[in-house]
């Protein structure tokens, strides 16, 4: 019973064992249910350690499935072999191809490009140069590379990195694309002169079922809490909770939450309400990460939108254009990359005695967007 002091936390006692199981970027020792997913992604990097150019792969699925994971554990593992070099790239933070390399160039060299900033061409030899002499393959992985084709940035990045072999004889490269924008169709909208070299193998993430959800919640939990902190009943309700959108990530802040919540109240087990009041907040996770990686510009339109959310575009427009003196072609830039990420709808409609004019409704509730961008 709450309430009672055998219940309640002293000053130096915590839910958590180890808070850091919960963080946003923690990989977790146990990975289950990519079984076959792992299986494709060894088979397609498999030349790699036998020193030659592994076979491209494409990975699809919707946020949260354990793209990136897989990749982090696979990569781990490739990384301990020194004749493949891995590196990571989060288009998100890195969306052009200068951006891209440059952080190649890191990845391999393990300090940064000189900050004077050296032309994309010399930067690539040096990276080539460094791969042939070490005689290394290096496989990089374009996580949520969907950012590089909002940024228009896709084909020139990917061309570059797979001709790399014929520009410069020797360099071996691989390399993995991690796209959550299933509206996107990665091939599709890529430069034909890319197409004809971009063969990839797919793997697929699809959501986790609501008792593989349970299962991976249930042994975060046990990684992170003390024992009995939290009860079944509560551990059910958080997987279903989690199960609504299939992204795991909201199940893993829940749970770090509604232990704040406990702890918030003293209280060594968390409770069906700790559950029910992080929820508000943790089902949002997916749109702070999408405000995260947004540019200056690129939040005053989120702001304007949600201040104006319902207004015709005309008024959205003369506010954001006030607010950033940017212009119309920027503007509409910014819509798409919005629309394309699930921020906001953006539908042409008819309107009467105007013609066809754009409809743009907010995706998220307008406080709850006001909020994260604070
Ligand atoms: N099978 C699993 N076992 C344990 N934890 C998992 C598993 N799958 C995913 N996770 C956890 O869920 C969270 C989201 O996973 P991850 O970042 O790999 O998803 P993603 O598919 O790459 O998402 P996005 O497309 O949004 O980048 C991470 O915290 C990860 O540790």
């Amino acid at each position: 019973m709450t309430g009672d002091a055998g219940d309640m936390l002293s000053w130096d006692e915590s839910v958590f064992r180890d808070e850091s199981v919960f963080e946003i970027d923690h990989v977790p020792e146990t990975f289950r249910h990519r079984e076959s997913q792992l299986e494709n992604l060894k088979y397609a990097l498999r030349p790699a350690v036998r020193g030659s150019r592994p076979l491209n792969t494409m990975v699809r699925g919707p946020p949260g499935t354990g793209k990136t994971t897989a990749v982090q554990k696979l990569f781990g593992e490739l990384g301990a072999r020194t004749e493949v070099r891995t590196v990571r790239v989060n288009c998100q933070v890195d969306s052009t191809r200068y951006a891209v390399f440059s952080r190649l160039f890191e990845g391999i060299f393990e300090y940064e490009p000189p900050s004077s900033g050296i032309s994309f061409k010399k930067l690539f030899g040096q990276i080539t140069d460094r791969l042939v002499e070490e005689d290394e393959v290096l496989v990089v992985a374009l996580d949520d590379v969907n950012y590089l084709f909002y940024e228009n940035e896709a084909s020139d990045t990917l061309y570059s990195l797979l001709r790399a072999h014929e520009a410069h004889s020797g360099a071996k490269i691989g390399v993995i694309v991690v796209s959550s924008d299933l509206g996107l169709d990665v091939i599709d909208d890529l430069d034909t002169r890319v197409q004809s070299v971009f063969r990839p193998e797919e793997v697929y993430f699809p959501v986790y079922d609501a008792t593989e959800i349970y299962d991976i919640l249930a042994e975060r939990a046990k990684r992170g809490f003390h024992e009995g902190v939290i009860g079944d009943a509560e551990l059910e309700r958080v997987a279903d909770l989690t199960a609504e959108s299939g992204d795991l990530r909201v199940g893993i802040d829940l749970l770090r939450r509604a232990g704040l919540n406990a702890e918030m109240r003293a209280s060594k087990t968390i409770s069906e309400a700790d559950v029910e009041e992080a929820y508000d907040k943790s089902k949002h996770v997916h749109l702070s990460r999408s405000l995260r990686g947004l540019s200056d510009s690129e939040r005053d339109l989120v702001r304007v939108l949600a201040e104006h959310d319902g207004e015709r575009a005309g008024a959205v427009y003369d506010a954001f254009n006030d607010a950033t003196g940017l212009g119309y072609t920027r503007y509409s830039e910014i819509i798409n990359k919005l629309d394309q990420l699930g921020v906001i709808d953006a539908e042409y409609a008819d309107v009467e005695g105007r013609g066809r004019s754009r409809e743009l409704s907010l995706a998220y509730d307008a406080e709850a967007v006001l909020d994260r961008l604070e």
